[in-house]
């Protein structure tokens, strides 16, 4: 067989599984409408029988389920035999799922803006591209637009493994009823970025987030050392102004490059090769156990001898693992402080509510911020 015949013949080979693949979708698709229309009724049977005292409090109709598709995402993953990687066949899953939701209720997720920053990918990396983004000018707003049921989730960074933790973000969480209820990682690569107009020899200022210029601060101490960097709201931000301005370059990601047609004066100068950030994902409701979970609570304790070593002491009794722990000065008191305590397990695991009562006796505040599936992606 010649090689145009040989092509043809596996081109309707694809097109024939196409329309197979295709189909099921749909039928897929079907499936999570009716799942919809279950989850209608059901919520307004429970409206009709209880007091309007409990209506608001007890009784949510939630379309969005992250421990149904961290399940949905595991099992796909164990259950591949290739040729496709673990994470390709994830990922498409991760899409159709976005797509299902959509049919059901499209969501709304405030991310800090505007359009090509970081948490903005990591939003379309958590919920798919059929989420509705909000862009919210700053971290505190992304906590609003949810308290207020004007989004129904948002996404904020929590820490990176070159600067730590984002301060801002725990300090939202002590006062916020919001919950935790998802995290995502992002490899976060940087990149010098120019707009028409500026090269390396015009280059009058550096922008960019205050968290990018200390993940790239060597890079830039050795290359440039003696350009002025400006800290801006946003990496995005700083990817408008290098835009709209020559001379003014920004360091920033592929999102901001493409949404602002910026051209890279040089790629991946991150100082740390495995630079990654964590964000989490805050909603109004709680999240019932996946099956792999993790659990964020803040504490704070009586200033004596001893304190941190008996809030740690029942995690380690139990065989329970901790996977981070901050610290931030509790703003009631001078030099009295609270603990950012993440660990394994969910609060409604035997173990772990064992350990939140102990904890919650030898306390002066405990609040659990949350339960959710580990990240799926
Ligand atoms: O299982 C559900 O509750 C669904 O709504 C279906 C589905 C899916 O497409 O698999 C869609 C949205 C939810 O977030 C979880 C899963």
């Amino acid at each position: 067989m010649d090689e145009q015949s040989e092509l043809n013949k596996l081109r309707q080979q694809i097109d024939s599984i196409d329309s197979q693949i295709h189909e099921l979708l749909n039928k897929r698709a079907s499936c999570a409408q009716e799942v919809a229309r279950v989850k209608t009724q059901a919520f307004e049977q429970a409206q009709q029988f209880e007091s309007d005292a409990d209506k608001s409090s007890t009784q949510q109709l939630l379309f969005y389920r992250p421990e149904r598709e961290a399940q949905v995402l595991a099992r796909i993953r164990e259950a591949n035999q290739g040729p496709l990687a673990d994470d390709a066949v994830a990922y498409i899953f991760r899409e159709i799922m976005s797509a299902c939701l959509a049919l059901e209720k499209p969501m709304e997720v405030a991310y800090l803006g505007p359009e090509g920053t970081f948490t903005q990918a990591a939003a379309l990396k958590h919920f798919g591209h059929a989420v509705i983004g909000v862009t919210q000018p700053t971290i505190e707003a992304v906590f609003s637009a949810v308290e207020s049921e004007q989004c129904n989730y948002g996404v904020v960074p929590v820490e990176n493994s070159t600067e730590g933790m984002v301060a801002h973000t725990l300090d939202n969480f002590i006062n916020s009823p919001l919950k935790i209820c998802g995290e995502v990682e992002l490899r976060i690569r940087l990149h010098l970025l120019v707009g028409e107009g500026t090269s390396s020899d015009n280059i009058k200022s550096i922008c960019a987030h205050q968290q990018a210029l200390a993940q790239s601060r060597n890079w830039l101490d050795q290359n440039f050392p003696k350009v002025e960097r400006i800290a801006v709201s946003s990496n995005a931000e700083a990817a408008r102004m290098a835009a709209a301005e020559p001379g003014i370059v920004a360091v920033a990601g592929d999102m901001a490059a493409q949404q602002y047609s910026l051209s890279k004066l040089a790629s991946n100068i991150e100082d740390r090769a495995d630079n990654t950030t964590r964000f989490l994902i805050i909603g109004r409701e709680s999240v019932p156990p996946s099956g792999n979970d993790k659990t964020s609570i803040v504490v704070s304790t009586r200033n004596k001898p001893g304190a941190l070593f008996g809030l740690l002491e029942p995690f380690h009794r139990n065989g329970v693992m901790l996977t981070r722990i901050d610290t931030r000065p509790s703003r009631t008191e001078t030099w009295a402080y609270v603990f950012f305590i993440e660990f394994e397990g969910h609060a409604e695991d035997a173990v772990v509510s064992t350990i939140l009562k102990e904890i919650e006796e030898h306390s002066i505040l405990l609040k659990v911020l949350g339960s959710y599936p580990r990240a799926a992606l």
